[in-house]
């Protein structure tokens, strides 16, 4: 279905009295040129062979069975009615589902970031990575349980706010005195009230469990600046990125010291990955995020055949990730194969989240 758009708002909601009145509509300058909606409203002039790019990378995309689409350049099209200026939206120029809104809001986000050499000073001065595989290593030696990425999150699109009196530092803190082996901090701040300032200051707080960016990576940029906050791994979604695109992120990663976690939600994602060579981490999501639709048995399903046997062969350490709330639901994705998990909603709420881990795993897990 069509539906007219003028100025970010639907024509059926403005009262037709007001279409009338003129002094409300600015009259267009009818230029040929291609013009783009940036987050604030304005109008960006758009070079014209960045259309051609964008089509091509989700024709690409698609024949690796992506659905996720980039965001158009321009947004919803210039539709013109005499003296006013109208937006049509359409199936090609809205996003379809909760990701790919999020994906084009990150594509926005990346216009105008500042050259990728202005990073490299900021990526030598931060603090050296520490090694994200060899913690969770560790810490399913000591514990002899799946290690756990305890996420820093107060906000999600499916939950709404989590936790009001969020203090980051002070949760990072007792995810480490629970015996988590690591953190993921959220840093998007449009859907999850994250931030880089979060993860910053957990760094600088003298935490010591390696930290995962847990961003929606759309640009090589996106690595340098997490690496020059003081990430120590970052995302790299399978269901938005290409495998060229993860290829070379993982590529990059290396070259500066992040280790990435490829998440995957399908049969076909983790075909494609398992196809890449140099992926040591992978994490099974069992959150569908076009849909939010939860089932942990989606963690099981990825692990069985062949595909369990390739993981082995290639030592890769699985990831359970999302809706994991109980001992039974740890026990459920440790026997299907994980050997780490990634959990946020259900021990972010408790008011002492160091007695949430307790609790997930249904003992003590903490060294002391
Ligand atoms: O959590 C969401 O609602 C969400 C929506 C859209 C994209 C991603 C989303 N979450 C990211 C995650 O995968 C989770 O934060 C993470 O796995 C922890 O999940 P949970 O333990 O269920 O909070």
């Amino acid at each position: 279905m069509e539906t007219f758009f003028l100025r970010g708002s639907s024509l059926s909601s403005i009262p037709s009295s007001s279409l009338n009145h003129r002094s409300t509509f600015r009259p267009i300058n009818r230029r040929p040129c291609l013009r783009a909606q940036q987050s604030d409203g304005s109008a960006t002039d758009i070079p014209p062979g960045e259309f051609k790019v964008r089509n091509s990378q989700d024709e690409i995309a698609a024949t690796q069975g992506i659905r996720i689409r980039r965001r158009p350049p321009t947004g919803p099209p210039l539709h013109y009615v005499g003296p006013f200026e109208f937006r049509l939206q359409n199936e090609g120029n809205t996003p379809r589902n909760i990701l790919e809104e999020i994906v084009w809001n990150k594509d926005t986000e990346m216009r105008g970031k500042k050259p990728l050499y202005t990073l490299k000073k900021a990526v030598d001065m931060a603090p050296p990575p520490r090694d994200f595989i060899a913690a969770l290593k560790a810490s399913y030696l000591r514990t002899g349980m799946p290690a756990l990425i305890a996420e820093v999150k107060k906000a999600s699109p499916s939950r709404g706010v989590l936790r009001e009196d969020f203090d980051p530092v002070e949760i990072a803190k007792a995810y480490e005195k629970g015996g988590a082996a690591c953190l993921s901090v959220l840093t998007d701040a449009k859907y999850f009230q994250g931030s880089f300032e979060n993860l910053e200051a957990i760094r600088n707080a003298g935490v010591t469990c390696p930290i995962l960016c847990k961003e929606f990576i759309v640009d090589a940029w996106q690595l340098y600046y997490a690496r020059a906050k003081g990430a120590d791994a970052v995302l790299l979604i399978a269901a938005i990125l290409p495998d060229l695109d993860i290829k070379y992120m993982t590529k990059i990663c290396k070259l500066i010291g992040l280790t990435p976690l490829v998440e995957v939600h399908d049969e076909n994602e983790m075909d494609r990955i398992l196809e890449i060579d140099g992926i040591q981490l992978i994490g099974i999501n069992n959150r569908n995020l076009e849909t939010f639709e939860v089932d942990i048995s989606n963690t099981k399903k990825l692990l069985e055949g062949e595909r369990g046997e390739k993981i082995k062969q290639k030592d890769i350490i699985v990831v359970g990730e999302s809706g994991l709330f109980t001992p039974a639901d740890v026990a459920y994705v440790q026997e299907a194969g994980v050997k780490a998990i990634l959990v946020g909603e259900s021990i972010v709420k408790q008011k002492d989240p160091t007695i949430g881990i307790a609790e997930l795993f249904g003992k003590d897990i903490s060294a002391a």
